[in-house]
């Protein structure tokens, strides 16, 4: 496997592309626009790893979930705290009958992520999602939102006075830009809306991850692993913000997840569920078990891609060649610098 190790421990892009399986799964419910995702798994000496920026994604911010991937197949996770990650269900912007259906594949959960302001809807639509969902739980249930960067600060501050009767536990990413998640703190406490706003994209997406913490412009947190280049380097973002921290995941198969589970699993304090059951939106898997929620909790440990399921959702070729294009121009901008510890 490692024909050409390079003295730093960056493995060669040879090396790579010899332990490179291109998978394409269905979604159960379309997802953030997406309905066919597919994943580049890696086979490394320390096991699996996974490559699936979202497609339109360009080289220097798919090059980072290249180094996650590298770290898991090549490195080696810090230290677990716990053995068990307990986890959210995530609710896309169904219509409220479709609710019951998408949280029973969540077993035990008594988190739900709602997915808000998604193109095209309304408010009400919001509202009649997230009643759908306090409905299902019932008052011991807790909720969050997701609005994805959709609200402006009024939007937001309208959106989450209404939602907020339902009871919040926090709005995720209510607004695009980190100084509007930080002038939204302030509506928010103006109006006496009594909800925390969660940072996401606004660290994920980022130059300088910390920015947010730095403004106040978060109560929260939102990891994950792959856009942040490893399960290291998030573990260092979530120690620099010095915020209580919640990890999700980027619709990753049971590989992506296991990297995300190993991240909740180190994190000093973990008070919240986390967003790593998204397997179960899947229509398939690469792993045998996969992993999904059972009784609200994801294990902890490493998980093995399985040689007939990574045949079953093979991609065709001419996705496999895209795939193998995209870890070249990923891998020529890493730096050995960047890679395992
Ligand atoms: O956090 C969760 O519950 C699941 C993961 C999730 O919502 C997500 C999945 C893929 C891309 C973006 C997001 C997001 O949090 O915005
Ligand atoms: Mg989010």
């Amino acid at each position: 496997m490692t024909s050409h190790p390079s003295p730093t421990g960056m493995p060669a892009l040879d090396d790579l592309l010899a332990g490179l399986h291109v998978v394409s799964i269905p979604m159960r419910v379309r997802f953030r626009g997406v309905e066919v995702r597919e994943a580049a798994l890696l086979h490394g000496p320390s096991g699996w790893g996974e490559f699936s920026p979202f497609l339109e994604y360009q080289p220097p911010e798919a090059s980072r979930w290249l180094s996650a991937a590298i770290e898991a197949a090549y490195g080696a996770w810090p230290a677990p705290r716990r053995t068990h990650v307990p986890v959210n269900a995530t609710v896309p912007a169904v219509a409220p009958d479709r609710v019951p259906g998408v949280l029973a594949r969540f077993d035990g959960a008594t988190t739900a992520k709602v997915k808000v302001a998604e193109r095209g809807q309304s408010v009400q639509d919001d509202v009649d999602r997230v009643a759908a969902v306090r409905d299902a739980l019932g008052p011991a249930g807790r909720i969050r939102v997701d609005a994805n960067g959709g609200w402006s600060v009024q939007q937001a501050t309208e959106a989450l006075r209404r939602l907020s009767a339902y009871g919040l536990e926090y709005a995720e990413q209510p607004c695009a830009s980190v100084e509007e998640l930080r002038d939204l703190r302030v509506a928010l406490a103006r109006s006496g809306i009594d909800v925390l706003v969660a940072a996401d994209e606004s660290i994920r997406k980022a130059e300088d991850p910390i920015r947010v913490a730095r403004l106040e412009a978060a109560d929260l947190v939102v990891v994950k692993v792959a856009p942040l280049g490893g399960v290291h380097r998030a573990l260092a973002v979530v120690e620099a913000c010095r915020l209580p921290a919640v990890v999700s995941s980027a619709l990753d198969t049971s590989v992506g997840m296991s990297a995300g589970v190993a991240l909740a699993a180190a994190l000093p304090d973990l008070d919240h569920a986390c967003g790593l059951g998204t397997v179960a939106l899947l229509e398939g898997d690469v792993v045998d078990p996969p992993l999904e929620p059972r009784g609200g909790v994801l294990p902890v440990g490493r998980v093995q891609a399985d040689e007939s399921l990574l045949e079953r959702w093979a991609a065709p070729a001419d996705r496999v060649r895209w795939w193998r294009e995209r870890v070249s121009s990923c891998h020529a901008l890493l730096d050995d610098a960047t890679v395992i510890p």
